[in-house]
């Protein structure tokens, strides 16, 4: 039996953009957190958490999935511990007619064995779009890009949990031909300031 595609309701999508952000976010005062430099920061959002938990899993699997739909795409890939989640959560929405492939893309070709740099059944001739929990800078979505074109895939646009508007990741991508998709913009130049933000991240 296919899935039911009908569009996920906009008050699902508020909803489930809330339950990530609240369940994601990691203040100071929980514990301590740092920079990739060490340094001390407010806060941050680990997507891990939520996304590994099954019902926000299967949830955003399926509103993943159908903006992927409505972009005609159905191959993901994604590069780092926080878009793994996010391309299995999408894999199980497909339909027997047209069913998504997901791949893992590798920091480096793996040595031995199949030799592979992008793990899984991904097709060369079909657009991949690429996963990933947070758009920040956009250096890790445009390395990945960058990976996956390197090995021959025709690499369509980044679809993200998260978009930290402030920090220029979507013109990055953007420039380099690539559209990009968030479920959830979040705009907070003026606390981020104080807080010196990261999103699990750079
Ligand atoms: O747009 P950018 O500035 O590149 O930031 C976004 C990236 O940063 C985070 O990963 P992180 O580097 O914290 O590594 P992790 O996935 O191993 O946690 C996040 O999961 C994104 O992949």
């Amino acid at each position: 039996m296919p899935n039911d595609y009908s569009t996920v309701p906009e008050s699902a999508l508020a909803k489930l953009g809330h339950t990530l952000y609240q369940r994601a976010l990691v203040r100071r005062e929980d514990e301590a957190i740092t920079d990739p430099r060490g340094q001390p920061i407010g806060w941050l959002l680990d997507t891990r958490t939520p996304m590994l938990d099954g019902d926000v899993f299967q949830e955003a699997g399926t509103v993943l999935a159908e903006r992927l739909r409505a972009r005609g795409i159905d191959q993901v890939a994604g590069f780092g511990y926080g878009a793994f989640p996010l391309v299995t959560a999408v894999l199980p929405h497909g339909t027997p007619e047209r069913p998504f492939r997901g791949g893992f893309i590798r920091e480096r070709r793996k040595a031995y064995g199949r030799r592979r740099l992008v793990e899984g059944p991904l097709d060369r001739s079909r657009p991949v779009a690429l996963m990933d929990d947070i758009l920040n800078s956009g250096r890790s979505a445009a390395r990945a890009a960058a990976l996956l074109r390197s090995d021959g895939f025709d690499v369509a646009g980044v679809v993200t949990l998260f978009n930290f508007t402030w920090s220029g990741g979507r013109a990055r991508l953007e420039a380099e031909g690539l559209w990009v998709e968030s479920l959830l913009e979040l705009n907070l130049r003026e606390s981020a300031r104080a807080a010196t933000p990261s999103g699990d991240t750079a």
